[in-house]
């Protein structure tokens, strides 16, 4: 599996500017935040809550967070990987969309669904720049609407 890096599309303005603007012309109507993974998802998802006026939630990696809501750990094809939700940032009945760049098997953001989920938000689509099908990641967040901008 070729790693796909995103650094080229973000250093040049045309392209970041396009895809931010489309990533958040595409959020659902209703969307109240927007969940972004780190460490890349915090580039995408910063511009787009910003081009579309809405607020950013950062699911951050262990360890940095001074106060965490709720933390979720999940399997990686060698150990495991955990991510936490920051207090204060997901209000009960609240519409988010999880922003990252890549989908590949869909753990990272099945584990931030149930981040969201579990501080009673929901979860109303999720937003990334390529999605790599033969992973199968759209079946880890089964009843959420995903767009990719380039599918592989
Ligand atoms: O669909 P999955 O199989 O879970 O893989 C996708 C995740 O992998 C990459 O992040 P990574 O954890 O490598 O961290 P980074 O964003 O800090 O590079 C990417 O940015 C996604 O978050
Ligand atoms: N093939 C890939 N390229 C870039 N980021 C990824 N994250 C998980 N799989 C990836």
């Amino acid at each position: 599996m070729l790693f796909r890096d995103i650094s080229p599309v973000l250093a040049d303005p045309a392209a970041f500017r396009v895809l931010s603007d489309a990533m958040a012309a595409g959020l659902p109507a209703g969307t109240d935040a927007v969940v972004a993974i780190e460490a890349r998802g915090f580039i995408l998802g910063a511009a787009i809550a910003y081009a579309a006026g809405l607020g950013l939630v950062c699911v951050r990696k262990p360890g940095k967070l001074p106060a965490v809501r709720h933390r979720v750990s999940y399997a990686l094809e060698y150990g495991t990987a955990t991510l936490e939700l920051p207090e204060d940032t997901i209000r009960g009945g609240q519409r988010v969309v999880i922003v990252d760049d890549v989908l590949a098997t869909g753990g990272t953001v099945a584990a931030t669904r149930e981040l969201v989920e579990h501080a009673g938000g929901v979860v109303a689509g999720v937003s990334v720049i390529l999605e790599l099908a033969g992973l199968k990641g759209r079946a880890r967040v089964p009843g959420v609407d995903v767009t990719a901008l380039l599918t592989h």
